[in-house]
Parts: structure tokens; sequence; C-alpha cells
């Protein structure tokens, strides 16, 4: 049964449409983040689910309940949507010991003292900070405190919780840490999460599924390996990944989807287009998008370049290489180290190589190029 159901959903500030139209299905117990460039409507979307921003248009549904809808005038607040709130600011109880602050809720709902104790004790567990339950959040460090925060908002074990960029006050070292404790907590827990971050590698990590918008526009709403694998358009292929896709403009009189030219050479094309009603036009302007990691460099190589600079970072060195004018960059695992100028010869290894129409910049068809 679907847990979160957006309807059309917009949201406009005066004249200016912050989400636009919006459909979403968000399953239960998923992870999805919202996730875009900033003020693309990620942190309105997940407000109007949570019912603290009121939509201009559309239905939001929660568990086959309405819990808004624009014609019918239903407008549910936000305490009676059994939902959790994290944010950036998780500021915590100064006065309050850490099992307090986890308590506090609880108290709140009257719940008895012996089950307050002993969720209590489940989630200091869970969180990993039992031998921290008598302290101050002043005798805290930031990512303890933000477990903390993680810990009072679970207690009540809302159906579904909320989290603005929770982890963009920490430090790089701290962020990974909790980003392993979220996907851990994720599973432990019955709750589906919708989180909101800027950060692709934090969506791509932790979400079972991303919705990915653009000034308010949904662009693609799937798993992190189908939008890094097959995405919608090139807005998409670029937002995603690191060390960015390489993008190279293709010839037009070589391309019908067998052949493409590049530096001179020609390649085979082993694509298969994302939809039946794609033709590709005899002087079709067209994009072909490879992944850094899938180009590779050996003697036996299709495609002639020579390097433009060499990155050495330890686990992999980023290579750039020339090719015609068109600067390509590559991922290679370990170090390897070339001198500028060098020669060297190229192929492509992934079968999900993606060709886009250049004009309308969508996703053409994915494949191979031989
Ligand atoms: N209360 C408001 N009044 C007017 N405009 C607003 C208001 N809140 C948001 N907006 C506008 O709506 C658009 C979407 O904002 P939103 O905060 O949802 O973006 P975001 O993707 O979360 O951005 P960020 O990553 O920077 O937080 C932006 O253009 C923003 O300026």
């Amino acid at each position: 049964m679907p847990k979160i159901h957006l309807e059309h959903i917009t949201k406009r500030f005066g004249r200016s449409v912050a989400v636009d139209n919006l459909d979403l299905v968000i399953g239960d117990r998923e992870f999805v983040t919202l996730l875009g460039p900033s003020g693309c409507g990620k942190t309105t979307t997940l407000r109007m689910i949570a019912g603290l921003e009121t939509p201009t248009e559309g239905d939001i549904y929660i568990d086959d309940r309405c819990v808004f809808s624009s014609e019918r005038g239903i407008d549910i607040s936000p305490d009676k949507r059994d939902v959790g709130f994290l944010f950036q600011n998780y500021a915590l109880w100064p006065h309050m010991t850490v099992y307090k602050n986890i308590a506090f809720g609880l108290e709140n709902m009257k719940w008895e003292k012996k089950r307050i104790e002993s969720r209590v004790r489940e989630l200091l567990e869970m969180l990993r900070i039992e031998e921290l339950r008598d302290r101050y959040p002043s005798e805290l460090s930031g990512g303890q405190q933000q477990r903390v925060a993680i810990a009072r908002t679970l207690a009540t074990g809302p159906k579904i919780l909320f989290m603005d960029e929770p982890l963009s006050n920490l430090d790089a070292k701290l962020r990974m840490e909790m980003r392993t404790e979220l996907k851990r907590l994720h599973a432990e827990t019955d709750s589906t999460f919708v989180y909101v971050t800027h950060d692709q590698l934090e969506a791509m990590t932790l979400s079972s599924k991303i919705c990915l918008l653009k000034e308010g526009l949904l662009q693609q709403f799937a798993p992190p390996l189908e939008v890094y694998h097959q995405p919608t358009n090139l807005f998409v292929a670029d937002f995603v990944g690191s060390p960015n896709i390489n993008i190279l403009e293709v010839t037009g009189e070589n391309v019908n989807l067998d052949e493409i030219k590049l530096n001179h050479k020609l390649l085979k094309l082993l694509f298969t287009p994302v939809s039946s009603s794609i033709t590709v036009q005899e002087g079709q302007q067209l994009l072909l998008g490879i992944r850094p990691e899938d180009i590779v460099l050996s003697p036996e190589g299709t495609v002639a370049g020579s390097i433009y600079s060499t990155l050495p970072s330890g686990m992999e060195t980023i290579v750039k290489i020339d090719l015609g004018g068109q600067i390509l960059t590559s991922v290679v695992f370990g170090s390897v180290d070339f001198a500028m100028g060098e020669k060297v010869r190229l192929s492509f290894q992934s079968d999900k190589n993606v060709l886009f129409d250049k004009k309308s910049e969508r996703t053409i068809a994915i494949g191979k190029l031989l």
C-alpha cells in the first residue's frame, strides 16, 4: 500500500512557482531523497507533505487518508499526520540530560514510566549512545548530539520521518559515519524516510529512491542506480556522479544509431532507444554521455588521444585526455602517472553510454560503443 501519495501538487509563492504539478508515490518503508540544486523546491515539497506548508493546488494522501485537498478544503495539521522531523538545527534542550531529551515526547504523551524507560533504553542502544544517557548536550560532540536528536525524533515511532539536510552541520568524517548509521537505522525501524539534500553522493548512497527536481519540476523518480545509468535527460546525467559524466558532441551525418565519428574514428553503436517511437534523423545533433569509470586506457584501445593532465589521489587517479580538442575525464583505480602530452589509446567498456538529443536534452538511447 503506498504510504504517501502526491497528486498534481503545485506551490506558488506570489508569481513564482516553487513546485510545479508534482505527482509522486512513496511506498511504505522507503527511503526517498528529494535531490536537486538550491531553490529547486525540495524543502517546500517536504514541508507540504509534513503539513508545514499549504500547497496552492493538489491532493496529498498518507496511508490512503487524504491529509490535504485544495478542492475539498482538507488540511490536516502536522501533529495529526503521525510524522516526525529532524532538521538542520536539531537543538536539544540544554537543561535536560540525554535520557530526558529522548523521554520528553513520551512523557508528554503520558506514557507509563516503565514503558518510557524501556523505549529510551532501546533507542540508546539502537544509536549506540548508551554511555551518554546522563550527560547534558553541552558535554556532547556534534555527532553525538545528532544521534540524540535522531533518537528523540524516533522515540514516538512516527510512521514517516522527515529530514531536511540533517547532516550538513557535521564535518566530512562525521557525515560519512552518520550516513552509515542512518541507513542502518532505516532498516531497523518501520518508518518511511523522506530526506532532503543537495548532495548527490548522500542521495546515491542512502536512498531506495531519488526524486530529482529542477526548478520545481520532477526530472526523475527512480532507484539511485537507475538514475545513474538510465538518466531521463542531460540534467539528471550531469547532476549525479563525481567526476561528472563526459558529454561529447557527436557529428550529425555519421549518426543513425549505428555509427558515430569520434576524433576521426568511426565507432559502432549498439544502442537501444529508450522508447519505440524514437527515430534519429540524418543530421540530428546528438550528445554522447560516457561515465569516467567506463573509459579504459590500454594499448588495444580503439580511439587515440593524448594526456591532458593526471590527478592521482591515492585510491584512484583522475586522468584527463585530449581527444581532438574535446577533454575527456576518466577514473583509474589506484595510482597511475602519465606525462603531459603522452599518446594513449582508449576504449569504452560499458553498455550504459547515453545518447541525448542535443536540442531537447532528452535521453534517446542507451548502449555500447564498439
Ligand atoms: N516563504 C517563501 N516565500 C517566497 N518564496 C519562497 C518561500 N519559500 C521558498 N520560496 C522559494 O521557492 C523556491 C523553492 O524553495 P525551496 O526552499 O523549496 O528550495 P530548496 O530546493 O529546498 O533549496 P535549498 O537547497 O537552497 O534549501 C525558491 O525559489 C525559494 O526562493
